[in-house]
């Protein structure tokens, strides 16, 4: 890798560690790691629901406490980094970005299934006229085609993005896949490419690599790896490797790993690991937020979480559809339940 160019860093441990954790961030956690994160030269700092702003429900999980105060936290404390927002439209409305903007957010990532991304439009609109830096936020971009990618990105670069990603929300791209995928953005658009990776297959930091090769320049990790599934790009690795490359981060790399060590380790509440579960999103193409879900409504019926996920990736399930969890759960529990036709 040559290429003389900066590589943005967003941090996601405040938004996407929301699913690890159950949502059950406190003000006094994200106000410690906001601000060691912006410390270490952080530039973007993700804080919402895990499911994005509004996303506190029965159906996603509830916040112990309120996004909105936890943002506040994480602005009063930083002095460089940008505190971005994520919004799924639907989940989130348009006043959630106005407040989310009034409390100094810079930055609202607008986040659709990969193939509708048409919903984004009045949103990003919206984010641009706040005055704020608008990402289109494409996820399971495993699902899509090449080609229905490129279509959809350059749907979101004409409502105004400045940026889109390629979200591989499932982990289960593969290096050569995301090769073609970043490839083929760069051809057909004219604004910056990100790439957000999920471990579940072991391959974040070697898909973030490609997809830096292939010019991406805006990318995605979370500090000791918390975030849904098996986690993201793991940040304090990815900006060593980043520095063994010869490419800028701007980040500091100790001030990295000590609040890796000292300050997110003890908020896991397991390390994160690529446990069967996880390594079975990335297998089967499932979200990796529905890994503590999967998990309890196996339990509930009394059955292996492996089989609730190859079903739900069998049936194409998307972000949103966190119901179809514990249908198919009941489905397979009564399916053992009765006797076999003769
Ligand atoms: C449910 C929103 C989701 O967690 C966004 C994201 O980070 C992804 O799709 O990977
Ligand atoms: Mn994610």
């Amino acid at each position: 890798m040559t290429q003389d160019k900066r590589i943005l860093i967003t941090e996601v441990a405040l938004r996407d560690g929301s699913h690890a954790i159950a949502h059950q961030y406190t003000v006094d956690q994200v106000s410690k790691v906001a601000k060691a994160l912006d410390e270490a030269n952080i530039p973007y700092i993700e804080v919402s629901h895990g499911d994005g702003l509004a996303g506190s429900s029965l159906q996603y999980g509830l916040s112990r406490t309120h996004e909105l105060e936890l943002i506040e936290a994480a602005v009063a404390v930083c002095r460089q980094a940008r505190i971005a927002v994520l919004l799924l439209p639907g989940i989130g409305t348009m006043e959630e970005l106005r407040q989310a903007a009034n409390l100094g957010v810079k930055m609202a990532r607008i986040a659709t299934h990969v193939t509708e991304a048409d919903v984004s439009a009045q949103h990003i609109a919206l984010t641009k006229e706040l005055g704020l830096e608008a990402v289109g936020f494409l996820m399971m971009s495993h699902m899509a085609p090449v080609e229905k990618l490129v279509e959809q990105a350059k749907l979101m670069e004409s409502y105004g993005a400045d940026t889109v990603y390629v979200v591989d929300s499932a982990g289960a791209l593969l290096p050569h896949e995301v090769k073609e995928r970043i490839r083929a953005l760069r051809q057909h658009l004219g604004i910056p490419i990100g790439f957000h990776a999920h471990n579940n297959l072991s391959l974040a930091m070697a898909n973030t690599l490609v997809a830096i090769e292939e010019g991406a320049t805006r990318i995605d990790g979370s500090v000791r790896c918390l975030g849904a599934g098996a986690g993201n790009t793991q940040t304090e690795v990815l900006i060593a490797v980043l520095e063994r490359l010869g490419l800028s981060t701007g980040v500091d790399l100790y001030k990295m790993m000590d609040l890796a060590e000292e300050i997110v380790a003890p908020i896991l509440q397991v390390p994160q690991e690529i446990t069967r579960d996880s390594l079975v999103m990335g297998y089967a193409g499932v979200y990796s937020s529905f890994l503590l879900h999967a998990k309890r409504a196996a339990q509930k019926f009394n059955i292996d979480s492996r089989d609730i996920l190859i079903e739900l990736g069998r049936r194409k399930v998307v972000g949103g559809q966190e119901d179809m969890i514990v249908d198919v759960a009941a489905e397979i529990a009564k399916s053992r339940q009765e006797p076999a036709v003769r």
